[in-house]
């Protein structure tokens, strides 16, 4: 897995990867930041044609109706940067390509191979644009590659390998450092820091009281980073107040735990979160933003969240949460949810849409932040 981290680095500076899969050997590039040239540059590299492989997500936004796959795209010779984002990331496609022209990009399609879910996989990993340039390459080219190979100028990761990266290597979480740590409304508290065996993401228990010694369900809560609410107070989600009150509620409670998970942006990270909020502004819903971005409702796995409570001895818990979704994850990795209790910041003009979306749509249990009726638990 060691060149698969390696590789990850390489496409988040822009470079070029090479992806194998048996006799297939496929150039890979992030969509994001492409220069101008960067089409016409990956077909002289390769010598074939550059496609672009796009997630079931962006695929339905350019109307394809059966998408549930990602797919590849063939480019045609000379597409520019610009057509590449209005297919890969761009707002409102069919009136930026024509819809004659968008159905005619949709017969194109291909199915994805190997290599090309293998370019996904490593952009998504990234925290990039899920879109990826791609470029078989041909028998001429392949000595000119093995070239760039051998003198490390690129990188090569075997496609199976590459697959694989989203999991993260769960079950093998190293726990790396701890330091007891005074909270204003906890004084009792000890930060945890476990890191992903790759190495690209870091997740804190905070253990408060000393909880899990008999047999009752341990208070928890799992809270997802959110830079801007967490750390700044944004008035665009009511993540900061619930991180707050999670951790007086735990102590009310008598102890238990909060893990702080590296998930910004329920997953798709702070730069994307950045774009979707600006699209957000252009009218769209929280939901609708992500997947003009190629990405679905949300993108987080709480396989670590299970890793981390084995570490700690824990297998009951009380749920801090009003997501449905993070109940089911526990259950399914082996951990008894015993209660659920509600937790809500406070609605506010700027938040009011995102928190609608959650309850309407993405089925949050949010009915008592709109009726202001705070104290119900469900
Ligand atoms: N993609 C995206 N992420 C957002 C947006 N607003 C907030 N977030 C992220 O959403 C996540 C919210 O995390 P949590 O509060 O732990 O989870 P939740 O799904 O709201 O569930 P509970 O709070 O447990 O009920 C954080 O990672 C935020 O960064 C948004 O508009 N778009
Ligand atoms: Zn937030």
């Amino acid at each position: 897995m060691h060149q698969v981290e390696r590789a990850i680095f390489d496409l988040r500076r822009g470079m070029t990867v090479v992806v194998i899969d048996g006799d297939t050997r496929v150039l890979v590039q992030a969509i994001e930041g492409a220069g101008e040239e960067a089409v016409s540059r990956l077909a002289g590299l390769a010598g074939d044609t550059p496609s672009l492989v796009l997630s079931r997500h962006r695929l339905a936004v350019l109307g394809e109706p059966d998408a549930r796959r990602l797919a590849r795209l063939p480019l045609a010779e000379g597409t520019d940067r610009q057509r590449l984002v209005d297919l890969a990331f761009g707002l409102a496609p069919e009136a930026r390509i024509g819809r004659e022209a968008l159905a005619r990009w949709r017969r194109a399609l291909e199915p994805a191979q190997a290599a090309d879910r293998a370019a996904l996989a490593l952009m998504r990993r990234s925290l990039l644009i899920p879109a990826a340039l791609v470029a078989r390459v041909s028998e001429a080219e392949w000595s000119a590659v093995q070239a760039r190979l051998d003198d490390g100028t690129w990188l090569a990761v075997r496609a199976d390998e590459a697959e694989q990266c989203l999991e993260g290597g769960v079950g093998m979480l190293k726990r790396v450092s701890e330091a007891q740590i005074p909270l204003e409304d906890a004084f009792d508290c000890r930060f945890i820091l476990f890191r992903e065996p790759d190495g690209l993401r870091e997740h804190v228990a905070v253990v408060i009281n000393e909880p899990g010694q008999g047999d009752e369900a341990v208070p928890l809560r799992l809270h997802s980073a959110c830079l801007t609410g967490d750390l700044f107070g944004s008035l665009r989600c009511d993540c900061g107040e619930q991180l707050r009150n999670a951790v007086a509620d735990i102590q009310a409670l008598g102890g238990g735990v909060l893990l702080y998970l590296a998930q910004e942006g329920r997953g798709i990270g702070l730069a994307n979160k950045l774009r979707a909020y600006t699209l957000q502004d252009g009218g769209l819903d929280t939901l609708d933003a992500d997947q003009v971005l190629g990405f679905g409702d949300d993108e987080r796995r709480y396989g670590v969240a299970v890793d981390m409570l084995d570490a700690l001895g824990i297998r009951r818990v009380q749920l801090l949460t009003n997501n449905p979704g993070k109940m089911a994850a526990l259950a399914e990795g082996g951990i008894e949810v015993v209660e659920r209790q509600a937790l809500f910041g406070s609605l506010n003009d700027h938040n009011r849409r995102y928190l609608s979306a959650k309850s309407e749509r993405a089925g949050h249990l949010l009915d008592a932040v709109f009726t202001g009726d705070r104290d119900s638990t469900g």
